[in-house]
C-alpha cells in the first residue's frame, strides 16, 4: 500500500501502533474497569498465597497450634475460591472487551474504505483489502483481549512477586533480579524481529487473498483457459512464503520462550540452594524459604509468560500497522466545507469546460485534454469514438469519482466540487455498459436504486424497463435471488434490471454507456424501448455504440485521444469525410443498414 518511507521503518519496531487501538478501548469504560479490577483481585489473591503457605509451615504443623492448621487450610480455600471469582470476571470483561473493540474496528475500516475514491481501488486489490478487515482484525482480537490481559496480569504478578521476595529475603532478591536485565534485553529484541516477520506474513496473506479473490470471482474464465493448475501453484506458492514468514516468527518466539525460562528456572534453582543453606544454618525459618520460593516461582512464570505475550503483541502490532495505515488513507474526494445546495428542480445543464485530467495510477497519460461540451436540459449527447478514447473517463469526472487536474464540470452552472458528492450523485442515475448486479432478490437489485421504493413502485419500474415478464417468469418472481453478480441472468436480462434501477432512481440527468456485446435481436428491441422510456425529458449523455441510438441523439460528440474531434448530427457528420465517418462505416454498421437499425 503505501510506501515505507524512514518513519515507517521505525515505527516498525515498536508496539506503537497498538496504540492506536486505546481510542476504541476507551469507548467502554465499564468493561476496561471490570477487567482491571478482577485483574488486579486475581493477581493480589495469587500474590497472598505464599504468605499463607509460610504461616502454614512454620506454625501449622507446631504441636501447640495444631487446632490453627484447620484454620490455614480454609483459608487457602477462601483465597482459591477468589481466585477463581477474579479469573473468571477477568476472563469475563477482558474477551467482551476484545470482541467489542475489533467489532467497532471492522465497522470503522470498512466504513472508512465505502468513503474512499475510486482512485484508491485503481491502485489497491478488493481482496487486499478484506483480508485486512478479516484476518488483521482478527489477530488484533487475541491482543486486545486475552494478550492483553495475561500482559498486564503477569506486570502486576512480576512487581509484586519482586516486592514480596525483596520484602523477605533482600540477600537472595539480589540474586534473582541479577538476571532480570538479561531476561528483558532479549524480549525486546526478539520483539523487533517478531513484529517484523509477522507483518510480512500478514501482507503474504492478504496478497494471496487478493489473488484467490480474484481468481474464484473469475472461474468460469479460469476454467475455459485451463488456468487452474497455474493458478493453483501461484496460490500455493503465496501461502507457503505467508507459512515461512510466520514459521520464522515463531521461531523466533520459541526461541525467546526458551532463553526466558531457562535463565529464569536456572536462578530459582541457585537460590534454593543458598536458601536452604541459610536454612540449615539456623538464619532463615524453612516457612520464609518457602514464601520466597513461591515468590520466585510466581515471578518467573509470569515473566515466562510475559515472553511470549511479548511476541504475540508485537504480532498484533504489525497487523494494527496495516490497519492503521488503511484508516489513514484520505479519501481522493472529499466533501467541500461549505457545500454549496443544488437547484430543488435540477434542470440537468451539463458543462464541461476546458477539462485536463489524466487517471491516478497514470499520471503521465493524460485521459482527457482540455476537454469542452455542453449538454443543454432535456438533450440527449452521444458520445462516440475509439477505443480508449476518454468517453467512459467523462461518466467518471461527471459522477466526481476523480477530480480533473485542470478546468471545470458543472452542473445547472454549479462547479460539482462545490456540492455534497451524495448531492451530486443523486442528480445522475447511470447504466453502465456491464451493469452491476448484487447477490440479492430480483427485488433487491432494482430497490438499488431507491432504497425507500416500495413493491408496486419496483414492480412499475420493472415493466417501463421490459423486464416484467422474464421477472414474473422467474420461479419466485421478484423474489428470486440471481446469484453472485446475477450469474443466472442473461446479459439482456441484466441490462433490463439495470434500466429499472435507473427509472427508479428518476434522476434528472441519465448516464448510458451501452453495450457492445450484440444481444439477439428480440431482447435488443426490447432493451432499447425501455432505454427509450428512460430517456424521455432526461438530459442523457450515451456512450453510444449503436446506430440506432445515434441516430435518434440531438447532437453527436466525436473523440479521439482525450479531445472532442467532431461535433454535430449523423446527417453532417457522415457527410464530411473525418473521423464519424470512418467509424460510422467500420463500428456501428454491424450489419445493420442505418434504415432497419433505425427502425429497431
Ligand atoms: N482507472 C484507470 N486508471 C488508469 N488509466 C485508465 C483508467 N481507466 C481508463 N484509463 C485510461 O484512460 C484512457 C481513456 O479511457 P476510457 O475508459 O475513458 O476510454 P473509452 O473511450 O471509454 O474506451 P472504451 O470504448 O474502450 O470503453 C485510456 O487510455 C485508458 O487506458
Amino acid at each position: 500500500m503505501a510506501q515505507a518511507t524512514p518513519t515507517d521503518d521505525r515505527r516498525r519496531r515498536s508496539l506503537a501502533p497498538l496504540k492506536a487501538l486505546l481510542p476504541f478501548v476507551k469507548r467502554y469504560p465499564g468493561k476496561l474497569a471490570g477487567a482491571l479490577v478482577f485483574l488486579s483481585l486475581a493477581a493480589l489473591t495469587t500474590l497472598a498465597i505464599p504468605v499463607a503457605v509460610r504461616r502454614m509451615i512454620d506454625h501449622g504443623f507446631d504441636d501447640a497450634n495444631s487446632g490453627l492448621i484447620g484454620a490455614y487450610f480454609g483459608m487457602l480455600i477462601v483465597m482459591a475460591a477468589l481466585l477463581a471469582v477474579a479469573s473468571a470476571g477477568r476472563y469475563y470483561f477482558v474477551i467482551t472487551l476484545g470482541e467489542r473493540v475489533v467489532a467497532d474496528l471492522r465497522e470503522s475500516v470498512f466504513s472508512h474504505v465505502t468513503r474512499l475514491s475510486p482512485g484508491f481501488f485503481d491502485l489497491n486489490q478488493s481482496g487486499e483489502i478484506v483480508s485486512r478487515l478479516t484476518a488483521d482484525t482478527t489477530q488484533i482480537k487475541s491482543a486486545v483481549g486475552a494478550t492483553t490481559s495475561v500482559a498486564l496480569r503477569n506486570s502486576l504478578l512480576v512487581i509484586g512477586a519482586i516486592t514480596m521476595m525483596v520484602v523477605t529475603s533482600p540477600k537472595l532478591s539480589a540474586m534473582v533480579l541479577a538476571v532480570i536485565p538479561i531476561i528483558v534485553l532479549t524480549l525486546v529484541g526478539f520483539g523487533r524481529s517478531v513484529r517484523k516477520r509477522s507483518r510480512l506474513a500478514q501482507d503474504t496473506l492478504a496478497e494471496a487473498s487478493a489473488f484467490a479473490a480474484e481468481q474464484i470471482g473469475a472461474i468460469r474464465t479460469l476454467q475455459a483457459y485451463n488456468g487452474e493448475p497455474a493458478v493453483r501453484r501461484y496460490f500455493a506458492g503465496a501461502v507457503e512464503t505467508a507459512f515461512e514468514a510466520a514459521r520464522s516468527s515463531i521461531k523466533a518466539r520459541s526461541f525467546l520462550t526458551f532463553v526466558a525460562i531457562f535463565v529464569i528456572f536456572t536462578s530459582i534453582v541457585a537460590v534454593l540452594w543458598f536458601g536452604a543453606r541459610d536454612v540449615m544454618g539456623g538464619q532463615m525459618s524453612p516457612g520464609t524459604l518457602g514464601q520466597f520460593l513461591l515468590y520466585s516461582v510466581f515471578a518467573a512464570g509470569a515473566l515466562g509468560s510475559l515472553s511470549e505475550v511479548w511476541g504475540e503483541l508485537s504480532q498484533a502490532a504489525g497487523a494494527a500497522e496495516r490497519l492503521v495505515e488503511l484508516l489513514d488513507e484520505t479519501p481522493g474526494i472529499v466533501a467541500p466545507e461549505k457545500p454549496v445546495k443544488l437547484p430543488a428542480d435540477i434542470e440537468g445543464r451539463i458543462a464541461f469546460d476546458a477539462v485536463s485530467f489524466s487517471y491516478p495510477a497514470r499520471p503521465d497519460l493524460p485521459a482527457l485534454h482540455e476537454l469542452s461540451f455542453v449538454a443543454e436540459p432535456g438533450e440527449t449527447v452521444a458520445i462516440v469514438g475509439p477505443s480508449g478514447a476518454g468517453k467512459s473517463t467523462i461518466f467518471g469526472l461527471l459522477l466526481r469519482y476523480y477530480d480533473p487536474q485542470a478546468g471545470r464540470v458543472r452542473l445547472d452552472g454549479v462547479p460539482i466540487d462545490s456540492v455534497e458528492p451524495s448531492d451530486l450523485r443523486a442528480a445522475l442515475a447511470v447504466v453502465p455498459q456491464d451493469p452491476t448486479i448484487f447477490a440479492a432478490s430480483v427485488a433487491d437489485n432494482i430497490r438499488f436504486g431507491r432504497p425507500d421504493a416500495d413493491a408496486s413502485a419496483i414492480a412499475a419500474a420493472a415493466e417501463a424497463a421490459n423486464a416484467i415478464d422474464f421477472i414474473t417468469a422467474m420461479p419466485e418472481g421478484f423474489d428470486t435471488p440471481v446469484g453472485e453478480r446475477g450469474v443466472t441472468l442473461s446479459g439482456g436480462q441484466k441490462q433490463r434490471i439495470a434500466i429499472a434501477r435507473a427509472i427508479l432512481r428518476d434522476a434528472p440527468v441519465l448516464l448510458l454507456d451501452e453495450a457492445t456485446s450484440a444481444l439477439d435481436a428480440e431482447s435488443e428491441s426490447a432493451v432499447q424501448a425501455a432505454l427509450e422510456t428512460l430517456m424521455e425529458g432526461r438530459t442523457t449523455i450515451v456512450i453510444a455504440h449503436r446506430l440506432a441510438t445515434i441516430l435518434k441523439a440531438d447532437r453527436i460528440l466525436v473523440m479521439d485521444d482525450g479531445r472532442v474531434v467532431e461535433e454535430g448530427t449523423h446527417g453532417t457528420l457522415a457527410s464530411r469525410d473525418g473521423l464519424y465517418s470512418r467509424l460510422a462505416a467500420l463500428q456501428f454498421d454491424n450489419g445493420q443498414t442505418p434504415q432497419r437499425a433505425a427502425g429497431a
